[in-house]
């Protein structure tokens, strides 16, 4: 039998490309130069689609795949795939939710620590000679005993509450109800009496068009000049312009972030300021889990040309 045609939208790693070329015929989108003319070409075969979660499908590509059964993300968020379009054509869409959780969870915490220790400036100051010409790094905040607001107390949030409940920090969440499996954290659903409560508000909301910009310019102003932000979940759940005027005017202390609006394009406003703390989206990238979404999206993929269930359906 000949191997289905999957179109192949970003890059993998070594070990996931090989078991995928061994099993399938992938096309290679990224490193098509005229990438229309590629896709009027091999779309009309192309029976899936293998993604990433920040590349997701373009109408373009859906369009010029009349045949496509499925849609397989490297990632846990599926917002870059339009899942409404697919369920109508009937097309399958898959996501590598679990495997990635602790991961990520570890990320926040790391980068919450991080920004509010200034780990990176610290450590600048020991490289360029300050500590031995200008004396002792200026004194940061304690994180012990502060209060930290979830956005969003879904797998990761939860892993993310649970770690910095073991550093001391008070746990409250906003969600779209109270969860049973969180008895002890207080639950304050709107977003702005959350940012108005915590002095570190943790974004970790799934996103989708109900939760563009949840984080406003209100909540910024909530969460205050005592206040941090940690972002690992999608730019599209923080007003990011409000976001930049609220970190320039120091409105609110200071931002970690994993996610940007046009990444890897950051805007350059970003990279003027020093009370924020800038990550390339990474917040998966550790051998173990990218081997185990990679494994995901081709079991998905098998699954799918053998006639047998999905193992992580988003539609
Ligand atoms: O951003 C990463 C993911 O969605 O897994």
């Amino acid at each position: 039998m000949s191997k289905p045609n999957v179109l192949q939208v970003g890059f993998y790693p070594k070990w996931d490309q090989e078991p995928l070329d061994a099993a399938f015929n992938m096309h290679k989108y990224f490193e098509a130069d005229d990438k229309s003319a590629f896709l009027s070409t091999v779309g009309p075969d192309i029976k899936a689609i293998a993604t990433r979660g920040e590349l997701g499908t373009t109408q373009e590509m859906l369009d010029a795949c009349p045949n496509l059964e499925i849609v397989c993300v490297y990632g846990v968020g599926f917002d870059a795939v339009d899942v409404d379009a697919c369920s109508t054509r009937g097309i399958h869409v898959t996501n590598t939710p679990d495997v990635l959780t602790k991961d990520v969870a570890d990320l926040g915490v790391t980068m919450l620590l991080a920004q509010s220790r200034s780990i990176i400036g610290a450590s600048q100051w020991v490289r360029d000679g300050s500590w031995a010409a200008k004396g002792l790094y200026p004194l940061q905040s304690r994180v012990w005993g502060k209060k930290v607001g979830i956005l969003g107390l879904g797998r990761i949030g939860y892993e993310v509450a649970k770690r910095l409940s073991g550093f001391d920090l008070d746990i409250a969440y906003a969600d779209i109800e109270a969860k049973e499996y969180a008895p002890d954290w207080i639950f304050i659903p709107d977003p702005v009496s959350l940012a108005a409560h915590a002095d570190f508000l943790v974004v970790t909301l799934a996103a989708s068009e109900k939760t563009r910009h949840i984080v406003s310019k209100e909540v910024l102003d909530a969460l205050g000049p005592e206040g941090s932000i940690i972002n690992i979940s999608r730019a599209s759940n923080i007003d990011e312009e409000a976001l930049l005027t609220a970190l320039e005017n120091q409105t609110i202390r200071s931002a970690a972030l994993d996610v940007f609006e046009s990444e890897p394009n950051l805007n350059p406003r970003f990279l003027e300021l020093d009370n924020v703390l800038l990550q390339p989206h990474h917040a998966s990238g550790t051998f173990e889990t990218r081997k185990e979404m990679g494994k995901l999206v081709r079991d998905n993929l098998l699954a799918h040309f053998a006639g047998a269930p999905l193992l992580t359906k988003v539609n």
